[in-house]
């Protein structure tokens, strides 16, 4: 396991502590039948899940982070307690030097939530009611105000949707009224969970960008999470991948590509394929993926083999037209370390 969480940055490296933390759900054993479930109502046998199971890392101001996993994995279940909502079962929490539990008011005025399936928004009156609800909650002054305001709306493109209730709303259109209003009191982080689902690839990308523009221009410390990995691809400089409640690998977004991507895939477009029909005669790590009478498409490890041993073997047999070389992409990468885990459990 790959991990930079205790190393110290050259950026603030306390803004987020967490130590130990674990968390534990208590809840009621699926009785199987309904009769047993009726009994059950009456004598409740409960069981513990252990949804967050020791996790420890340190986030710097600054930071933009992918918190990712598969479902269950206890994703949400962690950014409920760095935000306060829930208190951990065991371990610490530190954001900004203050325990977000116990001091829920101060720490939310640091801070702001999305969560991609729950709305901030008020669901009868118009966004902008909405807005001025959230300005007097963080007391947040009229001038500051109105320069957020006319910045994220200018950002996140909402000025026609101000007037509008948000249940007269596209799921789109909330949430870029949500994204705003996240950033309305200025919070020094930011928690993102499942900000871009089931939205359109045009809604995405002003997500996105709000929150690229937001970690460039004003250091705002992002961490999102998303199934989505072209979000954590363009938000985040670091991944940390989480399974079974613990942390597998917490690193350089680019160093774990490096590390995780022996293998790669090699695509010719040749005269005449001499292996069409043939098979290719072997070669250490090298496996043929598609042939056809003027293509082939190999898959080779690269601790093993170079893409120019490769093609050196090909010209050897054909006239090469064209060559493309490509790697896996961070969702395979992040799918294979999790088979691997589960393997080792
Ligand atoms: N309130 C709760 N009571 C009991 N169990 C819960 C509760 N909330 C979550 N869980 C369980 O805790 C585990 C982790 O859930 P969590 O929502 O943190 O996962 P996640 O990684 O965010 O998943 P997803 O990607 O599906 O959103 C799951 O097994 C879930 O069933």
């Amino acid at each position: 396991m790959s991990r930079i969480a205790d190393q110290n940055t050259n950026q603030d490296s306390n803004q987020i502590q967490v130590r130990h933390l674990v968390k534990e759900y208590k809840r009621k054993k699926n009785k199987g039948n309904v009769r047993k479930a009726l009994a059950g109502m009456f004598r409740p046998d409960y069981e513990v899940l252990r949804a967050v199971d020791n996790i420890s890392f340190t986030i710097g101001r600054g930071e933009a982070v992918g918190y990712v996993g598969p479902n269950g994995s206890g994703k949400s279940t962690t950014i409920k307690m760095l935000c306060g909502i829930l208190t951990p079962t065991e371990g610490g929490i530190l954001v900004n030097g203050i325990v977000p539990q116990q001091e829920r008011m101060k720490n939310n005025k640091k801070i702001g939530v999305v969560f991609g399936n729950r709305s901030l928004l008020w669901w009868d009156v118009p966004v902008i009611e909405s807005y001025r609800l959230f300005q007097r909650l963080y007391e947040i002054p009229p001038n500051r105000f109105k320069e957020n305001l006319d910045r994220f709306t200018e950002i996140m493109g909402i000025g026609p949707l101000l007037g509008i209730p948000e249940r007269q709303l596209s799921l789109g259109q909330k949430m870029r009224c949500n994204i705003a209003a996240a950033f309305l009191h200025n919070p020094e982080i930011v928690y993102l969970d499942e900000p871009t689902i089931g939205l359109d690839s045009e809604s995405k990308a002003s997500i996105r960008e709000c929150i690229r523009r937001m970690n460039e221009e004003e250091k705002t410390t992002f961490i999102v999470t998303s199934h989505d990995f072209q979000d954590i691809e363009t938000l985040c400089r670091r991944i940390i991948l989480i399974n079974h409640g613990r942390v597998v690998v917490d690193d350089d977004m680019q160093k774990v590509k490096l590390d995780f991507n022996r293998e790669k895939r090699i695509q010719f477009e040749v005269d005449s394929n001499p292996w069409y029909h043939k098979g290719m005669p072997s070669m250490e790590g090298v496996r043929i993926t598609d042939e056809k009478p003027h293509s082939i498409t190999l898959e080779y490890d690269v601790e093993k083999v170079s893409s120019i041993h490769i093609m050196q073997q090909v010209s050897k047999l054909c006239e090469i037209k064209d060559v493309a070389i490509s790697g896996r992409d961070i969702e395979a990468i992040i799918r294979d370390i999790i088979r691997k885990d589960n393997h080792s459990i």
